[in-house]
């Protein structure tokens, strides 16, 4: 097992045989757990000589150890640790406090055991941004056609191009992107505009299988195969079989694996662990990644892998897309347990705009989602990120110059390459006003706030300038 596998699970649960079960059912997916009837010994046991391999901590029995004030005390003493309550059968009540204390996601019980490993595998082996909250829009994230990914900013337009005559193929696809950036949601559109949509899409996030059982899980095993293989198991590539394999981080495959893998490309044959004779295969692969692959990495697989290559920009890459991804993914949250149907105010917009996302368009859906639950009023206005606000160093300069607006808006994400989505998440054009408002945004943070060249480079007079600004709810400060 690789030293990065090794890692502990607190679960506090008063019943003991409810901690065995969920104990055997972690392990499975290599946690170990440490396990306590009460919040009262979490102290202890974070601070104990395991404390630090605590990668994530279940909470049962909400009422019983005071769940809101044990998770604000867990989420005060470790902010980025995932904890996850699980809430009795039919209390949407008790998720929604859960997750409004600090929980980042909450399982209702009874939990099945896949549903516990998904849960874990995505708080804990998610390189997730700050720790943030994870709807459950996330988890039931809907399927995307490649037509109904939001953005507009030339080079995800380019990335949706190279991947929609991908989908024509059956080449393996290496799509590139930072955590977060839409990477399995653009393989999953892939495979829906394939030829193979009607076969299994199957996913392997290749970060949460320890290295001893990756080649069971992808080429299967036969009985007796190893010991503690009682019964054959089926591997994801004959799962597959006429569909598409999503390869989650294929750099993090071991060294055979992925030799092993590459002859199964080759070839179409694949065989289990312990088994003398191969199953024929068809399968598409699609392989993840958002690190240059190693050195290391297996020669042949990986020019088998660069045949096609999807490049998936960074949030920050494409900050004129976050007004058009803001809106679509609050309706998204929208009428989950506790969340009102809300808009977005201009202001908030702009603070979004301004901010780097190093988790990109999954932190801003969480973020928003975190906004949404703590929000009281019918918009989220820039009062709602004060996080946000405060790390994108946002400089308020009120009037200190006759003629400037009064915020500095985003001239360094402009730097990197802003540009206006054209396009709205159905696929139709954005209206005349909405791509004008955009642009009179854009060019306020180009120019940073000299409202004579804004309006010299739109062509307009300043007074239109202003009126528009008026009519588009844009604060000048002046
Ligand atoms: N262009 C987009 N339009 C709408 N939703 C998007 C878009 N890109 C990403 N999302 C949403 O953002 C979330 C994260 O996307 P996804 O899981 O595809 O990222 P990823 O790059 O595969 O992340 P990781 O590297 O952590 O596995 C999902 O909920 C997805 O639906």
């Amino acid at each position: 097992m690789r030293a990065d596998t090794v890692r502990f699970l607190l679960l506090i649960d008063a019943d003991p045989a409810e901690r065995r079960v969920v104990a055997a059912t972690a392990a499975r997916a290599g946690w170990n757990t440490l396990g306590s009837p009460s919040g009262d010994q979490v102290q202890e046991l974070l601070g104990g000589p395991n404390g630090h391999e605590i990668r994530a901590v279940l909470v049962g029995n909400w009422d019983i150890n005071g769940g809101p004030a044990l998770v604000r005390a867990l989420r005060a003493d470790r902010p980025g640790l995932p904890i996850i309550v699980l809430a009795e059968g039919g209390s949407v009540g008790q998720a929604v406090e859960a997750m409004r204390a600090g929980a980042s996601d909450f399982l209702v019980r009874p939990v099945a055991p896949e549903r516990l490993l998904d849960a874990l595998a995505a708080n804990a082996d998610r390189r997730r941004a700050s720790g943030e909250l994870a709807p459950l829009s996330e988890k039931m994230a809907p399927s995307l056609a490649l037509e109904e990914l939001v953005g507009g900013a030339p080079d995800f337009r380019a990335a949706l191009a190279v991947a929609a005559k991908a989908a024509r193929s059956r080449l393996p696809l290496l799509i590139v992107g930072e955590a977060g950036s839409g990477k399995e949601t653009i393989s999953r559109a892939v495979h829906e505009a394939s030829p193979r949509a009607r076969s299994s899409f199957v996913a392997l996030d290749c970060r949460a299988v320890p290295a001893n059982i990756v080649d069971s899980e992808l080429f299967g095993h036969v009985a007796g195969a190893f010991p503690g293989a009682f019964a054959e198991r089926v591997g994801k590539l004959v799962e597959a079989d006429g569909g598409t394999l999503l390869l989650d981080e294929i750099g993090d495959l071991p060294a055979a694996t992925q030799a092993a893998l590459d002859r199964v490309l080759a070839t179409g044959e694949v065989r289990p662990v312990g088994c003398n004779g191969s199953n024929s295969v068809d399968v598409r692969l699609i392989a993840t990644t958002s690190r240059p692959l190693p050195d290391s990495f297996d020669p042949g697989l990986a020019e088998r892998l660069s045949g096609t290559v999807v490049v998936v920009p960074a949030l920050r890459e494409r900050s004129g897309d976050i007004p058009a991804l803001a809106r679509h993914l609050l309706a998204r949250h929208t009428g989950q347990p506790g969340i009102r149907p809300l808009s977005i105010a201009e202001d908030a917009l702009q603070v979004l705009m301004r901010y780097g996302w190093p988790g990109n368009v999954r932190q801003l859906s969480n973020v928003l989602f975190r906004a949404a639950l703590q929000c009281e009023g019918s918009a989220l206005t820039s009062d709602d990120f004060p996080h946000i606000a405060l790390q994108s160093r946002f400089t308020n300069r009120v009037g200190d110059n006759a003629g400037e607006i009064g915020t500095v808006a985003t001239s360094a994400a402009l730097a990197g390459g802003q540009s206006i989505t054209l396009w709205q998440a159905d696929g139709h054009l954005r209206s005349l006003e909405e791509i004008e408002g955009d642009l009179i945004r854009l060019a306020i943070g180009h120019y940073r706030g000299k409202m004579t060249e804004v309006a010299r480079r739109l062509g307009i007079g300043r007074s239109t300038l202003y009126r528009k600004l008026a009519e588009l709810g844009i604060d000048t400060g002046a």
